[in-house]
């Protein structure tokens, strides 16, 4: 088969780079970034540590020796490359992860102390000789006792997970039993290390504690952080900020307000400032994050609140400290912001696509941005214009053709515009004669979007892709895609995400059947070809689609991760956002939240479903996937359950998603006619 024809698949999918998110060095020359790559054969991954010029020239490996080198940032000074890795080094194996480092112009990396719980997120300090960071410790200890609790718990032949905490486990992981999320201060000299909570009851955020929890301020001496102020630790509580000194320990609350969610917190150059993101919860749980500002004297102000985004984490200031660079969704794509505090006024600092990741040094900005049309790569933008700093997947790439996409929009619900995005087969052509099948694909949340990204495990050019074989014999299968933006999906302004509220799957269905419609009236779609898949809050949609949607619309579902009963989803880590969601508990009105609950509508199930799900998914415990498969079983409805015992929300390991892919397309293609 000729260059540039060779099918977009599963392995063509997995052979290609992952860059990860990018640090520049103090005068933006270069830029540092993790790259992942997987082998299919051995299902393994390898993350190393790259170097990427922003000024000309090809990119050059940093570290060899590691397996799974991440999170790189580089030191102020410009002299050295942080990591965290578990390597095996001077004769001593990692247990948890260390902090390395690593002179930019290559050697060998250099442990940083011993830190027996590990690290977990890291910043410098501006000095460039000590880092901050986060390592989950026993908090009635002290940092001399840790590594001797460790040796403890590791010991001990009980294996049951005890708690009486609200918050204990998340997405995939139990957290820690008896243990807190601590800030701790290593000197990378001399391996020194302090614990800045130790004694305390402070502790940072236990669901995600990451490098947006806290900021060192310019000076060194103070770090602002984020906390949840209750005694009763849960998700959705909400939290304050408070500033230590680092040499005293002396912590002070800098804002903390019972209406508000406040994180995020980021220093200006200046030390003046704090920016940081503010959520107004009195006025509801959907309420967007807006930029906000601290000053020294206590005064804080919401700066974007007549701007309707969501605005992400991290924050970063201009070098003037006139503004401040984020990265915020907008109608199903992802850009880079800059926004002005002295006008309030937004501008598109780069436009997505989807910016990932971004790092601004030296008056230079590069992102890590993706499309459909091509993964993760790195740009430095130049005014307004992006250059590529690096071309690693490039020529695996010009081996496929892609099929183009487009945004079209709809009428939905309540006679709203809605936006679908469209994925054609590559050599799609509307005015041929040929007809296509067509793939729903469903995105989750139901607080998220679909857009013009690229999707590592819901990959659109891989669905659009023709097989070589037809449909029935290969990985992959020429459909349109159709990622339909429904009522609920963010990036659409708060009154639309907010609009389902109480309400779930009633104009989420109205908006997706309203595309059905919008493409059964196209000459190019084969009517005897259609099909709904979506995984999460999309595997809620295709099980509500299978209880609503009279029989032979859809050919055939696919439900991974699925939502199906909400009173039994009380077994998940997320039970706390419930009540707020569906506008009752189950004890409270048990109708209410029946008549949102899939499994209500059990009697009407008809059309033959593939049900997908992992184990260690405890967002949407695999008993939901569960019951739906025994339910349709019962029912005599074709089903074929796939579960993973070792996957969790999402199927991460190559060889598994390869089966993935392989039983998803032999699932659809058995019910579906053969193609016309
Ligand atoms: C307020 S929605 C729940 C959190 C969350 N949203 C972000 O994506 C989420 O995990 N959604 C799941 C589905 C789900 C919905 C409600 C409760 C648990 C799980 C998803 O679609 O990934």
């Amino acid at each position: 088969m000729s260059k540039a024809t060779r099918p977009f698949d599963v392995n063509a999918l997995w052979a290609l780079d992952r860059i990860g998110a990018p640090s520049l060095c103090p005068d933006g020359a270069q830029a540092v970034a993790a790259v992942t790559r997987y082998d299919m054969e051995t299902n393994q991954a390898r993350a190393s540590l790259w170097l990427f010029s922003t000024l000309g020239g090809a990119p050059r490996r940093l570290t060899e020796a590691g397996d799974k080198d991440g999170n790189p940032q580089w030191s102020p000074r410009g002299d050295l490359v942080a990591f965290t890795a578990r390597r095996e080094q001077g004769g001593h194996k990692d247990e948890e992860p260390q902090l390395y480092v690593i002179a930019p112009d290559g050697g060998e990396a250099r442990r940083v102390g011993r830190v027996p719980t590990g690290v977990d997120a890291f910043k410098w300090f501006p000095d460039g000789r000590r880092i901050a960071f986060v390592s989950w410790v026993w908090p009635d200890r002290k940092a001399a006792g840790q590594a001797e609790a460790l040796r403890e718990f590791k010991a001990r032949k009980e294996t049951a997970y005890v708690t009486d905490e609200a918050l204990y486990r998340y997405w995939d992981h139990h957290l820690p039993a008896g243990r807190v999320p601590h800030l701790h201060v290593i000197d990378i000299d001399t391996g020194r290390l302090r614990d800045l909570f130790e004694g305390s009851d402070w502790e940072l955020e236990r669901a995600e504690p990451n490098a947006q929890s806290f900021d060192i301020s310019p000076d060194g001496r103070r770090i602002a952080f984020a906390f949840d102020p209750a005694a009763d630790k849960r998700l959705d509580n909400r939290f304050a900020l408070a500033e230590i000194d680092v040499r005293t320990r002396r912590v002070q609350t800098l804002l903390q307000d019972g209406d508000w969610d406040f994180t995020a917190p980021r220093y200006s150059g200046s030390g003046a400032h704090l920016a940081f993101l503010a959520s107004h919860q009195a006025l509801g749980h959907n309420q967007p994050h807006r930029l906000a500002v601290l000053d020294q004297q206590g005064r804080w102000a919401v700066f974007s609140d007549d701007w309707d985004h969501d605005v992400a984490a991290p924050l970063q200031w201009a070098e003037d400290d006139q503004a401040v660079l984020f990265a915020a969704e907008e109608r199903g794509r992802r850009h880079l912001w800059r926004f002005a505090l002295g006008d309030r006024q937004a501008q598109r600092a780069f436009e997505g696509g989807h910016v990932g990741a971004f790092a601004h040094a030296g008056g230079l900005t590069v992102v890590n941005h993706d499309s459909v049309q091509f993964p993760p790569r790195l740009s430095v933008l130049e005014g307004s214009s992006a250059q590529r700093i690096e071309t690693l997947n490039d020529e695996r790439l010009a081996a496929h053709r892609f099929g183009r996409h487009e945004e079209v929009t709809i009428t939905g619900a309540r006679g709203d515009a809605v936006q679908m995005w469209l994925i054609y087969p590559p050599g799609f052509d509307a005015k041929a004669k040929k007809k296509w099948p067509v793939m729903h694909v469903i995105h989750g949340g139901p607080h998220t979007a679909f857009g013009d990204s690229w999707h590592w495990r819901w990959n659109h050019q891989v669905f659009a892709s023709p097989s070589p074989l037809g449909t029935a014999g290969g990985t992959a299968q020429g459909y349109v895609v159709a990622c339909v933006n429904y009522h609920g999906s963010s990036s659409f302004g708060h009154e639309f995400l907010d609009s389902i509220t109480g309400r779930w799957g009633e104009y989420e269905l109205q908006d997706v059947e309203a595309a059905t419609d919008w493409l059964l009236k196209k000459p190019w779609v084969d009517r005897q070809r259609i099909v709904a898949t979506g995984g999460s809050y999309g595997g809620y949609m295709v099980a509500w689609m299978n209880g609503h949607v009279k029989p032979g619309r859809y050919q055939a579902y696919v439900c991974h991760a699925g939502c199906y009963d909400w009173q039994a989803m009380y077994a998940d880590d997320a039970y706390s956002w419930h009540r707020k969601e569906l506008g009752a508990a189950y004890w409270e009105d048990p109708a209410r939240v029946a008549a949102q609950s899939p499994h209500s509508f059990a009697q009407h199930f008809r059309t033959p479903t593939l049900v997908v799900h992992g184990a260690l998914d405890y967002r949407v415990p695999d008993a939901q996937g569960l019951a739906y498969y025994n339910t349709l079983k019962s029912l005599g409805v074709p089903a074929r359950l796939v579960w993973f015992p070792d996957e969790n929300h999402w199927i991460l390991k190559p060889r598994n998603s390869r089966l993935w892919y392989g039983e998803f397309f032999g699932w659809l293609s058995r019910h579906l006619p053969k193609g016309r």
